[in-house]
């Protein structure tokens, strides 16, 4: 699919759709009358909920019926913060321990906007807590063989302790035959199909675990939200993001069910969830109707839609309709500053993991 259009979920009737090219990552504004209404949803009085606070990145959340229904906010951006903290004095004390400081390489191929955004920002991230970053950029008309070289460079290079090939790559190459070259040593993204597969059995453990769905786990860890036993429901099964994030929440003990773009009824699966992930790639699919009074909302999407009060002509939104779902749920992230600064805090702990690991450092 060359184009995909966005709608807004307000509760105006004029939605604004953005068209976001998914073949060079632009995005192309357009404005449409929709006939979109909102559907009436749970109302927040009838939502339990209640929060104890015991630090502003550790609240327990748990339910009582008499509070004004507003989920607490799960503030990926601060406990991305509070990561990069930590790594920081990692990478020192490892540096001035043995003086290796870890190395992330990035490949980006093409000239796809966002992509080259990502890989900018992981590069400020590495620099803010000390990692040293390599990259390389290859043209979109360049071969598959020269992406494959540069793998092959960063597998050998010892400075490298980490290797991640930007995704999509452009569609005359094979995804699989690029990915399954990085050294699964260095495979900081986790997506090499052997780390896959460990994290898919019992008694395995992969080297790495995929940055985003790491990202997700971990939010629901520093804020206290139990997984062992409760019903999870994932919306989305691909390979970087839903199909992981299933397979996490399981080695976690949850009992989970999987949403795709096949389902039917889907929001009757969603209204039995104690904790949703949702990782789909629409904007405001999730309405409130979709959520059990009390359910913990992990949003993943990152959709543009149009705005042009925003300095870009358009803000991101996540799956979940956040003014919806926050008058149901317990806990909630937010889009941005949610899960997307956790993809980045993981990818830099993966690769302190990861020189750690080859220089047999604790
Ligand atoms: N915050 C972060 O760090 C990251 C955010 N993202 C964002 O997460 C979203 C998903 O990304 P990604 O997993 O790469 O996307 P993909 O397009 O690879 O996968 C989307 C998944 O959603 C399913 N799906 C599509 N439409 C529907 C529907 N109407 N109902 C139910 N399921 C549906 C698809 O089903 P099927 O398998 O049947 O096709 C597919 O499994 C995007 O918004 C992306 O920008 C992605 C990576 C990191
Ligand atoms: N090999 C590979 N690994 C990836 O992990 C990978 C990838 N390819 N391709 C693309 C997706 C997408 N992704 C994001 C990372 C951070 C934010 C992020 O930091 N988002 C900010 C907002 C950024 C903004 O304002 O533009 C936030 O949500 O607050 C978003 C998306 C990683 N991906």
């Amino acid at each position: 699919m060359a184009s995909m259009m966005f709608t807004d979920c307000s509760s105006s009737t004029t939605s604004r759709l953005i068209h976001f090219n998914r073949r060079n990552g632009t995005f192309l504004l357009r404005r449409r009358v929709d006939q979109l209404r909102l559907q009436t949803t749970a109302s927040g009085r009838g939502c339990n909920l209640s929060i104890r606070s015991s630090s502003s990145l550790t609240p327990a959340i748990s339910a009582d019926t008499k509070s004004e229904a507003t989920a607490k906010v799960i503030d990926g951006k601060a406990v991305a913060k509070k990561i990069r903290d930590e790594i920081t004095i990692e990478v020192s004390r490892m540096k001035e321990s043995i003086g290796v400081v870890p190395g992330l390489a990035v490949i980006l191929v093409g000239d796809r906007k966002d992509s080259a955004t990502y890989v900018r920002n992981k590069k400020k991230a590495c620099e803010s807590v000390g990692i040293k970053s390599f990259e390389v950029r290859l043209s979109e008309d360049s071969s598959e063989e020269e992406v494959l070289k540069s793998v092959s460079g960063f597998n050998d290079d010892p400075c490298v302790h980490g290797i991640l090939v930007q995704l999509p790559l452009p569609s005359h190459m094979d995804e699989q035959n690029i990915l399954n070259a990085v050294s699964i040593e260095k495979d900081v993204d986790g997506f090499h199909p052997l780390n896959i597969g460990r994290l898919a059995m019992r008694g395995r453990e992969p080297l790495f675990v995929p940055c985003t769905p790491k990202g997700c786990i971990e939010l629901l860890h520093r804020y206290n939200i139990e997984i062992k036993g409760k019903r999870a429901v994932v919306i989305g099964r691909s390979n970087i993001v839903g199909m992981p994030a299933a397979l996490l929440l399981q080695r976690e003990d949850a009992t989970v069910s999987i949403i795709h773009s096949r389902t039917k009824n889907p929001e009757e699966i969603t209204r039995e969830a104690d904790i949703i992930i949702s990782a789909v790639g629409v904007p405001n699919m999730v309405r409130g109707s979709w959520i059990k009074p009390g359910a913990v909302i992990i949003d993943v999407g990152i959709n543009p839609v149009e705005d042009a009060s925003a300095p870009r002509g358009y803000r991101l939104v996540g799956d979940i309709c956040y003014e919806e779902a926050c008058k149901v749920a317990s806990a909630i992230t937010p889009v941005p500053g949610g899960v997307g600064p956790m993809t980045i805090a993981m990818l830099l702990s993966n690769t302190l993991t990861s020189a750690k690991r080859i220089h047999n450092f604790q």
